[in-house]
């Protein structure tokens, strides 16, 4: 057994980490032989609610929880980590616009970047996942200077596991042999699903998706759009923001930077853009990489469809426009 490392988990008495933290501990993520000891952070009136999540994980009697930190202080919370999951946040309701998210959550990054930057471990792993995710993640990693800026990444996974999933269910296979779906630009309705670097194993090793689907037209349109508004669809069915599958993504994300990407896979996530694929520098794009070593890597050379460049401009200008008013609010 490894000795335990520090996991913070924030937002810890919300919707998300009630399923991700059962993840976390029960070895999904970091392996089966790698005891953690869990950060959970959430607000002062969170307490009451947080102290049952931890009975709660007490009770799931996992052998790699070896202690559980409970707290409201970012001092404590962010002491020592080595990953730190960033959920909590608030999730946009029915009738709430973008903007709004925007203004009352991206303070909350600006105050954790500086808690990470004093206490945390400078190898931390940081995953935002609390919205606007992207624009989160970029204020994060700039207030909080001493930490390498690569090691901030926002969460597409949820994306992308939506857009193998409508292949998956076109094409009447398993979810598992469908692979290598992008998710370019924002974690937001402009975001751009792209199957055309896709692959689908069936039966005689990986083939293109679009080889096999012969249907041009739905990967045009319909599986775009679809997997755009999803999360908006599963907000107006719920009447919450989605939850067990944003745990999972979660769990994806930071699993395959621990462990690194499978031969001939790549995964979508926001990173910090170097410019690659015309994409605007110094935002957050999601782009599809490679991971060795806890570090990624940009794929580079895929072919991008002509139908994909505005769509591609635009989620890149949505970016710069967040950007720009998340440095206004940080800053006043
Ligand atoms: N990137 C993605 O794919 C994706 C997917 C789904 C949801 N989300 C986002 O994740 C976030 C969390 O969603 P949820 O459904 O768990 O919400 P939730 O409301 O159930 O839980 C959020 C928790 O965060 C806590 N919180 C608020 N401010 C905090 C702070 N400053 N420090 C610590 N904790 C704080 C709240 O008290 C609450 O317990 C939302 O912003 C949502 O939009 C992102
Ligand atoms: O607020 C939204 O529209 C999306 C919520 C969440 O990020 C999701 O993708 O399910």
């Amino acid at each position: 057994m490894s000795s335990p490392i520090r996991v913070v988990v924030t937002g810890a008495a919300g919707q998300i980490a009630y399923s991700l933290l059962y993840q976390i501990a029960k070895g999904d993520v970091f392996g089966a032989d790698q005891p953690v000891i869990l950060h959970l952070l959430d607000i002062p009136p969170m307490m009451e609610v947080l102290g049952g999540v931890v009975m709660e994980i007490i009770d799931l009697a996992l052998p790699l929880v070896t202690e559980i930190v409970p707290t409201a202080d970012p001092t404590v919370a962010f002491k020592d980590v080595e990953a730190a999951f960033l959920v909590g946040a608030m999730p946009r309701q029915q009738g709430m616009e973008r903007k709004d998210l925007l203004s009352a959550n991206v303070k909350i990054f600006k105050v954790q970047g500086e808690a990470l930057d004093k206490y945390a471990k400078k190898t931390v792993k940081v995953l935002v996942v609390g919205n606007p995710a992207n624009t989160n993640a970029l204020v994060c990693s700039r207030y909080a200077p001493s930490i390498p800026r690569e090691n901030f990444t926002a969460m597409t996974r949820l994306d992308q596991n939506r857009g193998r999933a409508q292949i998956a269910e076109r094409l009447k296979v398993n979810v598992g042999q469908v692979k290598n779906v992008i998710i370019w630009g924002n974690h937001s309705a402009t975001q751009v699903p792209d199957a055309n670097s896709a692959t689908v194993d069936l039966g005689s090793g990986p083939v293109p998706v679009t080889g096999a689907l012969k249907n041009d037209e739905w990967l045009k349109g319909e599986f775009i759009t679809t997997v755009q508004k999803r999360g908006a669809a599963v907000i107006a069915a719920r009447k919450m923001s989605s939850a067990v599958s944003a745990a999972k993504a979660a769990g994806d994300h930071m699993h395959d930077i621990w462990h690194g990407t499978a031969p001939g896979q790549f995964v979508s996530m926001g990173v910090l853009s170097d410019g690659s694929y015309g994409a605007p520098k110094d935002v957050v794009f999601s782009f599809p990489v490679t991971i060795e070593n806890k570090e990624w890597k940009i794929v580079q050379g895929l072919q991008v469809a002509d139908y994909h460049k505005p769509l591609l401009e635009a989620t890149g200008k949505e970016l710069l426009e967040e950007k720009a008013e998340a440095i206004e609010v940080c800053e006043h």
